[in-house]
């Protein structure tokens, strides 16, 4: 399969000024020959004319011809730069597929860049973050991983524990030799430090996740408290229909804001009281779900009404939650909240951005070394800590031996030199096609 060569647009199809294609694999260089004539000079980009097979010129060309392993690949390369439009797309297919070539699958050009050693998988998955980043934090958050620091994180872990190993090998294989004592000990001492590194990155909050995936905010609260209202004006524009009347708001509406450097999803929900309509019942189900799984809740009471702060409070349970008095401009403000606002005369609005924002930035933070950014590392890492607080109880060498054999093996397959193929299709399905 590998042998095979691809192509793919490496451009999202549409109406666009320029659109590109890519080639790569062993029969790149004599499709560039066949379609524009001969091969250009390596990685300087040309003007060609573009032929199909009967000699009817399709377009004219930048191309740009990479052979291996100077390449993104690392494979033979050929980039096309067309005028492009729908046509010309599919005249330039048809004379590739005649010639042997095949589409690329989602993510086949940066699988096959891991399988020739040109990054990692941590790198990998981080070009599928960059492609994806929506904010300037996101972007710094994968380029640092892209540019390996997450990487030699694990790498170095792995290191370690691979030379921690060949040292427990050597006691179980020379148990006689007149190996220090204090060797158990010293062995021992640094698969401790190890758990503890891994275990501090583990406990961090989950900053990197939270930057890469984006927080959630739930707004909740009685019916009428405001909370379309409120959302409408974070969001700056008319997103939910508000009302007077108490139930407007049935589905859970989302829109997505920047704060700051991080992304997050604003939810506004249906106003909490016990109902007999089925369908705003089910409206208060979701609310109280969505409220449960958030990273904060604005929880809203209007000065208007007889609930209290606290109660309101107890009712998030866990959740981080802000306690909002809403429409400060028709009465006193309700003891035990934590700020006050009136989207009618803008009271509060400016200290509520604030809020928000300083949630964020703490739950985002990105100071100090690269955080964990997804879960597929943090299933390995936890695999890796459990075997390494197992290796350290274990009084039995051989039995010790085989904990550190499957930490490293843990820790191998986050950055791909252990036991990858399983792995693979998970991860670079979800790249576009064309990556
Ligand atoms: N036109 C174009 N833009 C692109 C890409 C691409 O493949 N083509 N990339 C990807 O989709 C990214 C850049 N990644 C790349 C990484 C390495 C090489 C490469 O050919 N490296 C060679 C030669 C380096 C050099 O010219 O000095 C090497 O490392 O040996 C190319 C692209 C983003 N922009
Ligand atoms: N005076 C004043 N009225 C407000 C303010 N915010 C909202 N209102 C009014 O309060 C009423 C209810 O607002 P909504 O935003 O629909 O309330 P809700 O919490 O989404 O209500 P449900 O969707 O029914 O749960 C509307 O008539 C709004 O115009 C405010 O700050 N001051
Ligand atoms: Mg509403």
């Amino acid at each position: 399969m590998d042998e095979d060569t691809i192509f793919a647009p490496m451009t999202a199809l549409g109406r666009a000024a320029i659109s590109t294609l890519r080639l790569s694999g062993p029969a790149t260089g004599p499709a560039v020959l066949a379609l524009a004539g001969r091969c250009p000079q390596p990685r300087k980009a040309s003007l060609r004319r573009l032929r199909d097979a009967a000699g009817d010129v399709l377009d004219e060309a930048v191309v740009i011809w990479s052979p291996a392993p100077h390449s993104y690949t690392g494979e033979d390369v050929a980039e096309l730069h067309l005028h492009g439009g729908r046509a010309v797309l599919d005249g330039v297919v048809e004379a590739l597929m005649a010639l042997g070539l095949r589409m690329a699958e989602p993510g086949e050009f940066s699988r096959r860049a891991f399988l020739n050693g040109r990054m990692d998988l941590v790198q990998a998955e981080a070009i599928g973050d960059l492609v994806a980043a929506e904010t300037a934090g996101q972007r710094r958050q994968a380029l640092r991983q892209m540019e390996g620091a997450l990487g030699r994180v694990y790498e170095d872990w792995s290191d370690r524990v691979a030379g921690t190993l060949a040292h427990q090998e050597a006691l179980i294989d020379f148990p006689d030799e007149a190996l220090p004592p204090e060797v158990e000990a010293i062995l021992t001492g640094e698969i401790t430090r190890l758990t503890q590194e891994i275990g501090a990155h583990l406990n961090d909050g989950q900053r990197g996740e939270k930057m890469r995936d984006g927080l959630v905010f739930v707004i909740q609260g009685a019916p009428n408290a405001g909370k379309s209202t409120l959302m409408n004006a974070l969001a700056g524009r008319d997103v939910a229909i508000v009302s007077p009347i108490a139930g407007t708001t049935r589905d859970a509406l989302e829109v997505h804001l920047v704060l700051g450097d991080a992304p997050v999803t604003l939810i506004d929900t249906a106003g909490l009281r016990e109902t007999e309509d089925p369908v705003e019942a089910e409206g208060v189900r979701r609310a109280r779900a969505r409220a449960s799984q958030a990273d904060l809740v604005l929880s809203l009471v209007s000065v208007e009404a007889s609930d209290t702060a606290p109660t309101v409070r107890d009712a998030a349970g866990q959740v981080p939650t802000l306690v909002i008095a809403t429409k400060a401009d028709l009465g006193p403000i309700p003891p035990g909240t934590d700020l006050a606002v009136s989207v009618i005369d803008g009271t509060g609005m400016p200290a509520l951005h604030e809020r928000l924002h300083a949630f964020a930035r703490t739950a985002t933070a990105q100071s100090g070394p690269p955080p964990l950014t997804r879960q597929r590392h943090r299933a390995h890492l936890q695999q890796a800590h459990r075997h390494l607080c197992l290796a350290i109880a274990e009084p039995e060498p051989e039995l010790r031996a085989e904990e550190m054999r499957l930490a490293l093996s843990a820790l191998g397959g986050i950055t791909g030199k252990i036991g990858v193929e399983a792995l693979l299709d998970r991860i670079f399905a979800d790249f576009c096609i064309g990556k």
